[in-house]
């Protein structure tokens, strides 16, 4: 359009905008949207994509200083004109790449940068440029976006785990502005009132956590704030969906972590969790009021600790469009990893043998979503949970301490008399007793494998897979480099937040090699788990769902990856992979008849590549500027 206006310079707004509406509707090229600029060919280009945005009377400092439409130094003369921006913005107009060039050029400079710093202060230097990332966002929500979505891998563990956890330790001294709702235990009765003061109509996701247990971390009580916003910016930079259609939310019920409840500048609840009915009933209200004014919305159930979690789970996962990233989608892409690493050795999935370390939410996610597949593979119930051992901190789940198990937990206690006398069994014991295939990590504890754990499993095995994924990057159950040290690069590894390639001299080739590394995290499944619910407006998320999720997911990992060691694909393809992954999640809703939406032509890659949201300026107008008549 800027084009069109430079080719008539005497043209009026209102023509201005009318042939450039009508030319774009007709013909086959590129043209800005609402996301950005995308091709189509031209009969089926609809006005509803090529609308700029048109917002309420406001004045240009309102603009500026809306997150949601705020450009910095891009908007156009035009712009500046209409919007009542001239002498507001520097003279200078930027494009979003000059924009990027610049803003990454600052984000290097925030925090330390020397190798030496690096190393001595890790954490600040990274929780400076997470601070750094937020407060862009705050200020311009598409530079951010843009800024994220051009180099995601760079930027996933800035905005993500593991900075995002040590931010969250440390959330109440570096507020600097809220984001998202919060609820609290005293709002009882008032929710359905609360939920009306959210600015925005449309909500497309909502990312909710009681901070009960964030990453491997604990109870960080309402710090807790950051993971919701975290995933949202993945739902976003990685699943397309838009900004504004973006609600994390805090529950806050109070913290049991006596440090955080002695800090003087807490900001939280200042009491112990409410547990028993009076919590679910707070969770009730909670979703009555989400469902009532944003009917359609996904919600994401985000570190709940054990047994809520489950509980949560189980009590809405019927009644309302819901999941549990924590157990469904890790199961989801602990399934896709394995089946990647399988393939990668040549091996079966139904003849594995699984050591699982952490029995809690994650462990017993993962480990159903891998027995699901399993008897989809032709075992049957008790022969999949036959191919499994969990340990937990008190060693080997067996049946002898059935009165001890949580729900979740009795049918995966091993009842066969060799496992029977290994109750209680430390992980190396069990190890060295059943020659596992598999070692999974989701215990949230540092270092429990061990070089004697490691090196006892690849004495008996060819091909050892193991996943340490725990969170942040201290508690992973090993590191990269021990693994691949200790196996001699035998190893299929994966982690769930990222280590760096390995280099590393290896003994039996005689030389130095080096192992690329893959992150097995859930952020490789929610985003677009999430965006085909959003396209199918699924009424609820079923297991069927996450096991195509799963399937398609590890369908990405191509054989040039896995031959360089990788089971997961690489995260700056992470879009593409979300894609894929929401088309077979909302054919499969459909396929199920639990889509309240779908294309007339089935042709879900259309339909949902051109609902993805992208960071793009789209021009600006004023309410009171729309074209009312033909020209
Ligand atoms: N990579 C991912 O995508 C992903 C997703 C979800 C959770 N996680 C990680 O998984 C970890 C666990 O999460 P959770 O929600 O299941 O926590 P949880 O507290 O519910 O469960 C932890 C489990 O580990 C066991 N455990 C504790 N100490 C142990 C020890 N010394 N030896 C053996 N077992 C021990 C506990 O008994 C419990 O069963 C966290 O670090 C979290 O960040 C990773
Ligand atoms: O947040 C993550 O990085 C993964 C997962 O949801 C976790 O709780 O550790
Ligand atoms: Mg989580």
């Amino acid at each position: 359009m800027e084009l069109l206006r430079a080719a008539r310079p005497g043209a009026s707004e209102r023509l201005v905008q009318a042939v450039w509406t009508c030319s774009v509707s007709t013909s086959h090229r590129r043209y800005t949207t609402f996301g950005g600029t995308r091709e189509d060919s031209g009969p089926k280009a609809t006005l509803r994509r090529i609308k700029p945005v048109v917002i309420p009377e406001r004045t240009g400092a309102e603009i500026q200083h809306d997150p949601f439409y705020n450009k910095g130094t891009a908007f156009s003369e035009r712009e500046k004109d209409r919007l009542g921006l001239r002498g507001l913005v520097p003279p200078v107009i930027n494009t979003i790449e000059q924009q990027v060039a610049r803003i990454y050029r600052a984000f290097h400079a925030a925090g330390h940068t020397s190798e030496e710093d690096k190393e001595r202060g890790r954490e600040e230097d990274v929780v400076a440029k997470h601070l750094f990332l937020m407060s862009l966002q705050d200020r311009n929500e598409t530079l951010f976006f843009k800024l994220l979505t051009s180099r995601i891998e760079e930027m996933a563990p800035i905005i993500y785990t593991p900075t995002v956890g040590y931010a969250c330790q440390n959330a109440s001294t570096l507020f600097r502005r809220a984001r998202g709702m919060y609820f609290t235990a005293a709002d009882r009765g008032d929710m359905h009132a609360i939920i009306q003061n959210w600015p925005r109509n449309d909500v497309d996701v909502v990312v909710v956590t009681d901070g009960s247990r964030i990453l491997g971390l604990g109870d960080l009580g309402v710090q807790g704030m950051g993971i919701p916003i975290g995933k949202l910016a993945l739902y976003v930079a990685a699943g397309g969906i838009e900004p504004s259609r973006c609600l994390p939310v805090m529950i806050d019920v109070g913290t049991n972590n006596q440090k955080l409840l002695d800090d003087p500048f807490y900001m939280g609840l200042r009491q112990r969790r409410t547990e028993g009915p009076e919590y679910f009933e707070l969770m009730d209200e909670f979703m009555q009021a989400v469902s009532s004014r944003f009917p359609r919305a996904l919600v994401q159930f985000e570190d709940f600790k054990t047994p809520k979690a489950e509980q949560l789970l189980n009590r809405y996962r019927n009644i309302h469009t819901c999941f549990n990233d924590d157990m469904q989608g890790t199961g989801a892409v602990a399934l896709a990893g394995l089946l990647a690493a399988l393939r990668r050795n040549g091996e079966d999935l139904t003849r594995a043998k699984i050591v699982c370390v952490g029995a809690g939410s994650a462990g017993l996610g993962v480990c159903n979503m891998i027995s699901d597949a399993m008897e989809r593979q032709g075992l049957s119930r008790q022969e999949a949970l036959n191919r499994f051992w969990l340990v937990d901190e008190n060693g080997l789940l067996t049946a002898r301490r059935m009165d001890k198990l949580a729900q979740g937990q009795i049918p995966f206690a091993r009842y066969d008399s060799p496992s029977l006398d290994l109750d209680g069994a430390s992980l190396k014991e069990v190890v060295d007793g059943v020659q596992p295939t598999i070692l999974l990590g989701l215990s949230g504890v540092g270092g429990l494998f061990t070089e004697e754990v490691v090196k006892s499993m690849a004495t008996h095995v060819e091909h050892p897979v193991i996943f340490a994924m725990s969170n942040p990057t201290n508690l992973s159950e090993c590191t990269a480099e021990q693994v691949f040290e200790w196996t001699d690069g035998r190893v299929t590894f994966a982690s769930g937040s990222p280590f760096g390639p390995v280099t590393r001299h290896s003994p039996s080739k005689g030389q130095e090699v080096t192992h690329q590394l893959s992150q097995a995290n859930n952020m490789y499944i929610f985003p677009g788990l999430g965006l085909g619910i959003v396209a199918a407006q699924a009424t609820t998320v079923t297991d069927h769902m996450l096991y195509v999720a799963a399937r398609r997911l590890a369908d990405c990992v191509s054989e040039e990856d896995l031959r360089i060691g990788k089971v997961f694909p690489r995260i700056s393809e992470i879009r593409e992979v979300s894609l894929r992954i929401a088309v077979a999640v909302a054919a499969t809703a459909q396929e199920d008849g639990i889509a309240r939406r779908s294309p007339q032509d089935r042709d879900w890659t259309r339909f949902i590549k051109e609902m993805m949201w992208v960071p793009e300026y789209a021009p600006i107008i004023k309410s009171n500027a729309r074209i009312t008549g033909s020209v």
